[in-house]
């Protein structure tokens, strides 16, 4: 893909640091149950693909991203695809390590050149041995100096707020394995919780949903594209249905179904819901100071999650606070660990 300049990258470019500088990639990554982006330092976003790998019997990488997701459901028994993330953190070690290397070759300057600095952006909820985790894949992937950074700072950072100030700014990102809650002051996570929902748990109900309704069997590609084009968190000025593919359970034919928003969301309310909870349970849990100035700033929605259709309008009828869906959700963690990654000095007490 083509890199995209952001403000930081055009600010900030790379200042020559040696004479072998060209040798060296810095980059900035979002490693994400759903997608993996890469930011280079100097040229911005390189890399945005589904964090995929597909394997061969013998153990033998056949395809990483993109590749690998059209093979996705759709595989014999000499080749599987597996998802080395689960819930925001590294379940597969061994795949993860494979597929960080396969998308930095992807966008390596040259053959012989080597990653110098890495800034990795990880769940606020994971365990020590969760980050260790995520340091020694980078490490192994080739990494000589790695970072890691909470996922909500670099959402918030992404976003263009002043993380240093002395001013509260709550952020809610919705992954595609975890929705992540903090409350950033003064450089530092003052509240965070991490709950292990996002949108693979609603692409589950969803196949759910037409396995007991239908009796239909669909896959997870089908159910997550149902999501995107039917699925709300509040009623839509004007419902819309679609078709949707897939096997017949009873005489195990393929069968097509007609599905109506009003069904999908109904299938997920239970889940949504269990979201905006967490919201205002992370509300009551923010000092006084802070959530008064929440009341002028809002709440900012990041994270593929985010554009679930009125989840905006259904946080904010709930809390009664101005809610705000950043530009271009999906982006926004690597843009802000690329910002970091383009002045670590500015950002050092960010890093966790
Ligand atoms: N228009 C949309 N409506 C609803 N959900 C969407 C939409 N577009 C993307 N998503 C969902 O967003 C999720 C991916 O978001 P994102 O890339 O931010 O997650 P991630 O960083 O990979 O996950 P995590 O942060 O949990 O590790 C997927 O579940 C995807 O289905």
């Amino acid at each position: 893909m083509q890199a995209t300049e952001t403000p930081e990258t055009t600010k900030n470019r790379p200042k020559k640091q040696s004479a072998f500088d060209w040798l060296y990639t810095d980059i900035a990554i979002d490693l994400g149950t759903a997608n993996t982006l890469i930011y280079e330092r100097g040229k911005g976003i390189v890399l945005n693909e589904p964090s995929i790998v597909a394997m061969d019997a013998k153990g033998g990488v056949v395809a990483i991203g993109h590749e690998a997701r059209l093979m996705h459901e759709k595989t014999h028994q000499n080749i599987r695809t597996i998802r080395p993330l689960r819930d925001g953190v590294i379940a597969d070690f061994e795949v993860a390590e494979h597929m960080i290397r396969g998308m930095i070759k992807k966008v390596k300057k040259r053959w012989y050149s080597s990653t110098r600095k890495m800034v990795v952006c990880v769940p606020s909820g994971i365990t020590e041995v969760e980050k260790r985790a995520v340091r020694d894949s980078a490490e192994r992937a080739g990494a000589k100096e790695v970072f890691l950074v909470d996922e909500p700072m670099a959402a918030a950072i992404g976003i263009g707020l002043d993380v240093h100030e002395p001013v509260g700014n709550m952020i809610v990102d919705i992954g595609g394995g975890t929705t992540e809650i903090a409350v950033i002051a003064l450089s530092g996570i003052v509240y965070s919780q991490s709950v292990r929902i996002g949108g693979d748990k609603l692409n589950e109900v969803i196949i759910n949903y037409f396995r007991r309704n239908h009796n239909l069997l669909i896959g997870e590609r089908t159910g997550e594209e149902v999501k995107m084009t039917l699925g709300s968190a509040t009623p839509l000025d004007e419902e819309i249905e679609m078709y949707a593919k897939g096997r017949d359970l009873i005489n195990g034919v393929p069968k097509t179904r007609v599905v109506t928003s009003r069904d999908v969301r109904e299938a997920l309310s239970e889940t949504v819901n269990t979201i905006v909870e967490s919201v205002t349970k992370s509300l009551e849990q923010t000092p006084p100071e802070l959530s008064s100035d929440l009341l002028d700033r809002g709440i900012m929605l990041t994270g593929g999650g985010a554009l679930l259709k009125n989840l905006d309008r259904l946080i904010m009828e709930t809390t009664e606070l101005p809610v705000h869906i950043a530009e271009d959700p999906l982006t926004a963690v690597v843009r802000g660990t690329g910002a970091i990654l383009e002045d670590i000095d500015f950002y050092k007490s960010v890093l966790t």
